[in-house]
């Protein structure tokens, strides 16, 4: 786990001291639209996403490239598990950078920026044109993938509906919050306090979810939106990883009977359940954070049912 700075990479663990011993994650650097006019044109084979299996944010790009039809398009690349004292990591094929035969992450910023100061991180939208990266920042590159690609791939599905946004972003705000990140600030905070307060904050944004899937299937208006993709890639990891890697541990998913058939229905909206690969989640959380987990020893349960 590192960062660079001014264009050296440093092997550091996230600086919690000077927020109480509280996680605060920092804003993505690179955040440019693929669109019609711009330096970006939406072009087929010309764009490709790195990401890991391991990560939700990275997860929400992977769906949405599968749900917008975007595969023969995008082309994507996948690190491995393990994010360690080089962050992330090429090794060998599947798991390489076909583009650069980068080792590291990094270096893919780097080639970007060689003055990037930062952490590096997946999801990563690269334009294989400029050598560079397009956009860093999950939200925003699903939202690219909603809609910017739909006259090559005739796909009009709209995860982001006009008269639907304005609830979106306000369900969007609190599961960022106190749910997507919310499960990284209990898992870490450095502090019982920052602890303390997160998981209240989690716990309760979770009991508001279950309230809300009250006779309803999705979170916003009665169709799939981007929410319902953006909650499901942490709930997905939550029982095998957060409830207990994290400390996540007042109930499990499984343990709402509106949120786990929720869960389940997700899981199997087409295309979906290849988007999900366990090993490589499991392996990443209890592999990568040895402040947290020094062992590294992996799990084996829990049994999982979506
Ligand atoms: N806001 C970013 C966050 C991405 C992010 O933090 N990804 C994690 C993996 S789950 C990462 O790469 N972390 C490396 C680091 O923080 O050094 C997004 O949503 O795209």
């Amino acid at each position: 786990m590192g960062l660079l700075v001014d264009g050296e990479w440093h092997d550091k663990w996230y600086d919690t001291k000077k927020h109480g011993g509280r996680f605060v994650r920092s804003e993505s650097q690179f955040r440019n639209s693929i669109e019609q006019g711009g330096p970006f044109l939406p072009e087929s084979g010309r764009y490709h996403l790195f990401v890991s299996y391991a990560c939700p944010w990275a997860h929400r790009a992977l769906i949405f490239r599968k749900l917008k039809g975007l595969e023969q398009h995008i082309d994507v690349s996948v690190v491995h598990p393990l994010m360690l004292e080089n962050g992330w990591e090429f090794s060998a094929a599947p798991l390489n950078d076909p583009l650069y035969q980068s080792d590291f992450l990094y270096q893919l910023y780097l080639k970007a920026d060689p003055n990037y100061s930062g952490r590096v991180t997946v999801p990563v939208l690269w334009d294989k044109q400029q050598e560079t990266i397009v956009n860093n920042e999950s939200a925003e590159i699903i939202r690219i993938f909603n809609s910017a690609f739909n006259d090559l791939t005739g796909n009009e599905l709209d995860f982001y509906p006009d008269h639907l946004q304005q609830e979106i972003d306000e369900v969007n705000e609190r599961v960022y919050h106190d749910i997507n990140n919310g499960v990284y600030k209990c898992g870490f905070a450095t502090e019982q306090r920052a602890y303390e307060e997160a998981f209240k904050a989690l716990f309760d944004a979770l009991e508001w979810v279950e309230e809300r899937l009250d006779g309803r299937d999705y979170l916003v208006g009665d169709q799939l939106t981007e929410a319902d993709w953006r909650l499901f890639t942490t709930l997905v990891r939550f029982d095998a990883v957060y409830f207990g890697h994290f400390k996540a541990n007042k109930y499990r998913i499984s343990d709402y009977p509106r949120m786990r058939d929720y869960l389940s229905r997700l899981f199997h909206y087409p295309g979906v359940s290849e988007t999900v690969v366990m090993d490589h989640i499991k392996r990443h959380y209890y592999g990568s954070h040895k402040t947290i987990n020094p062992t590294q020893i992996v799990p084996v349960g829990p049994e999982l049912s979506f």
